[in-house]
């Protein structure tokens, strides 16, 4: 497919951003291994967890989704039960990584497989401590690329010293830590996205948390309970940028979650000077959130590493463009991992807004952008890539002449209603 992208005005309005997806996801694995019903609300509705949702279908599980309201019928990890069929994935990592975790407890064989882009994703961070933990993965290239076959048993703990900050790493080593036996503890190198932390708390089990250490015993059982989904930062992040870079804009965003191991877009864009009101801070199923307001600002250049990078890694590609339109040069570094995404996230966010003008150049482990330069139409490709699609619509608002996106459907898998809610708020004249 492709899509024939106008600039805009302005765009002014208030829109709530559809549930994120990491916890989405959670919940239903989380309600999928529990004891009794688990009912959420706010769920996101996007392929990604969908595919979660199909392939605990496939091991038995009664799942019920209307739009965004779940039902999932746990009968406990041990109620899982083989499936028939491969679980296909889809484009998802966080559902491959996180299962894989889960999987390593049941006492069955399961083959895991995924899109062309989960195809090339690197599977050996989970796969190795899974295997030293006991559980039996074969796989290409020796269980690092799908598909992936795996047999779970009875795992022993792991005192496990991750090289990366990765939340599926350290979420899929946990869930494998919850059965068999001992402890099990993940160090990470910096702070990941602790969603997994505070949601086994409210299934029950308790998790201890020390500086970059996580911990839990083997033996707990998840007990099924309500989940209320805020709306997903990452996603509120591409209307952020928008509101920032667009002329004449004020954007009201409700319910956005605010844990602070994903508010790293709002430190930066507040450094580079954009204007964000919070209101109605509170918090839901131990995540907070609140609204956020932004408004059209005059931004500068700013520096992006070290530990901040995994509190904003799925926002960098929507950060380069705002600083495609800061004044003087913004520096990202330290985020190797960006290589290993849906696509290569340094090249495609570099390759595509260089078409549309920008003063941009990759480096090893992020880019370097000079601002600020006016963007021009042209044609350019999410390359399956769900933040590289809307990132891209997003620099056409503000680019002269006609944009145009090929393969714009890539954005279902997050946020299926980008672009309705960006015709919500747009003003063409
Ligand atoms: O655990 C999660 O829900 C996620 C963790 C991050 O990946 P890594 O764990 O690979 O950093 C992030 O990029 C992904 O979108 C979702
Ligand atoms: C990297 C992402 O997701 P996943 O790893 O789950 O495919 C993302 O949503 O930007």
């Amino acid at each position: 497919m492709e899509k024939q992208l106008t600039p805009i005005k302005s765009l002014n309005g208030s829109i709530k951003v559809p549930g994120d997806k990491s916890i989405s996801h959670r919940a239903v694995m989380f309600g999928s291994i529990a004891e009794g019903t688990t009912t959420i609300n706010g769920f996101l509705p996007g392929e990604d967890c969908l595919s979660t949702i199909s392939c605990f279908k496939k091991l038995g599980v009664k799942i019920e989704q209307i739009n965004e309201q779940v039902t999932v019928e746990g009968k406990g990890i041990s109620g899982l039960q083989p499936s028939k069929e491969e679980l296909y994935v889809g484009n998802s990592g966080t559902t491959i990584r996180l299962m894989l975790g889960i999987l390593a407890n049941t006492p069955f064989t399961t083959v895991l497989t995924g899109d062309d882009s989960i195809a090339k994703r690197p599977m050996n961070r989970v796969t190795q401590p899974l295997k030293e933990m006991g559980a039996i993965i074969d796989g290409k290239e020796e269980g690092n690329k799908v598909p992936l076959k795996i047999t779970g048993g009875s795992t022993k703990g792991i005192d496990y010293h991750s090289k990366i900050a990765s939340a599926q790493v350290k979420s899929a080593i946990l869930l494998a830590g919850l059965q068999g036996e001992g402890i099990t503890s993940v160090t990470e190198p910096a702070k990941s996205r602790d969603h997994s932390e505070r949601m086994l708390e409210a299934f029950g089990c308790s998790v201890d948390q020390k500086g970059l250490t996580v911990s839990l015993n083997a033996g707990q059982e998840l007990k099924g309970t309500h989940i209320e989904v805020p709306g997903d930062i990452s996603s509120a992040a591409f209307f952020l940028v928008a509101g920032a870079i667009i002329p004449e804009s004020t954007i009201s965003l409700k319910k956005v979650g605010l844990n602070p191991t994903r508010t790293g877009i709002l430190d930066v864009l507040e450094n580079m000077g954009a204007k964000i009101q919070f209101e109605n801070v509170n918090s839901e199923s131990s995540e907070p959130y609140g609204d956020l307001v932004i408004q059209t600002s005059k931004l500068k250049g700013t520096i992006i590493k070290g530990d901040l990078i995994p509190r904003l890694i799925d926002e960098i590609p929507i950060i380069a463009l705002a600083a495609t339109q800061a004044e003087g040069k913004t520096i990202i570094q330290d985020a190797h991992e960006l290589r290993v995404k849906e696509t290569d996230r340094i090249k495609t966010v570099v390759d595509e807004l260089s078409k549309m003008g920008a003063n941009i150049e990759a480096t090893d482990d992020g880019m370097i952008i000079h601002g600020k330069t006016s963007l021009k139409g042209a044609q350019v490709d999410s390359y399956g890539d769900h933040r590289i699609g809307m990132m891209l619509s997003i620099a056409s608002c503000i680019a002269k002449g006609e944009t145009k996106l090929m393969n714009p459907e890539a954005v279902a898998v997050s946020y299926p209603s980008f672009f309705d809610q960006l015709k919500s708020l747009a003003n063409h004249n």
